[in-house]
């Protein structure tokens, strides 16, 4: 698995404004939504393109065309649906697929209460949403479900992560033979003993729609 934690000024900004616990609702789904536009840059480094010619005014141009079949955009519900649009702007022909997990809050194990994927995935390169990658178990069932579909590989975008959570997607997928990559806006301390992201920013769910 690959790991990039992303190194900007501008991501670093934005990120110290998202963990202030004095940023309100509004502020802090605006500035998700521009963190991940700012991530999803790196993480697409790698997005199959064709080559294409096109006629300028002046001369032919070569240049290339993002490849089909579209690249597929999962965010896990709930807070990954914080950073949709955000992708969505720098990918607008993407498809996009859903997963709805919750975290048991007593055993940290994530269940699955909703999933609207194509049944055929073979070939595709998937991008899944999520902002916090905590112990890892959300992010490790999102990515076999994928995978099991026939994913070509799978790229995450989180604004934050444990590497208590890196090390169990490492030792979840290791021989898997396909290619993983997590991109993030920081690489947290640790987690504290309830499965938060220490500092991190509190539960990213509640903060963007509030605590239910
Ligand atoms: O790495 P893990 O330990 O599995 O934890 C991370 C998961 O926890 C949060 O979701 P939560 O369960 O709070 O659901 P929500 O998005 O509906 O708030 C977060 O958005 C991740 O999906
Ligand atoms: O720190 C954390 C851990 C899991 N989920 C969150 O929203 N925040
Ligand atoms: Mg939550």
């Amino acid at each position: 698995m690959q790991t990039l934690v992303v190194d900007h000024p501008l991501v670093a900004h934005k990120l110290t404004t998202l963990r202030d616990v004095r940023t309100d609702s509004p502020t802090f789904r605006r500035l998700a939504d521009e963190l991940v536009t700012l991530l999803a840059y790196e993480a697409t480094r790698d997005v199959r393109v064709t080559d294409v010619t096109v006629d300028t005014p002046l001369a032919p141009a070569h240049g290339v065309r993002l490849a089909r079949p579209a690249p597929l955009v999962v965010p896990i519900l709930r807070a990954g649906l914080g950073m949709l649009d955000g992708m969505t702007r720098l990918l607008p022909t993407a498809e996009v697929g859903f997963l709805g997990m919750i975290r048991d809050e007593s055993t940290l194990k994530a269940q699955t209460y909703a999933t609207r994927l194509p049944e055929d995935l073979s070939g595709r390169q998937c991008y899944v949403l999520d902002p916090m990658l905590a112990t890892g178990g959300t992010l490790a069932a999102a990515v076999h479900f994928l995978f099991d579909r026939g994913a070509e590989d799978v790229t995450a975008i989180c604004l934050l992560a444990a590497p208590e959570g890196l090390a169990h997607l490492d030792e979840a997928f290791q021989g898997i033979g396909k290619p993983i990559r997590v991109v993030t806006a920081a690489l947290d301390e640790r987690l504290n003993e309830n499965g938060y992201i220490v500092p991190g920013l509190g539960d990213a769910g509640d903060r963007l729609y509030g605590v239910v």
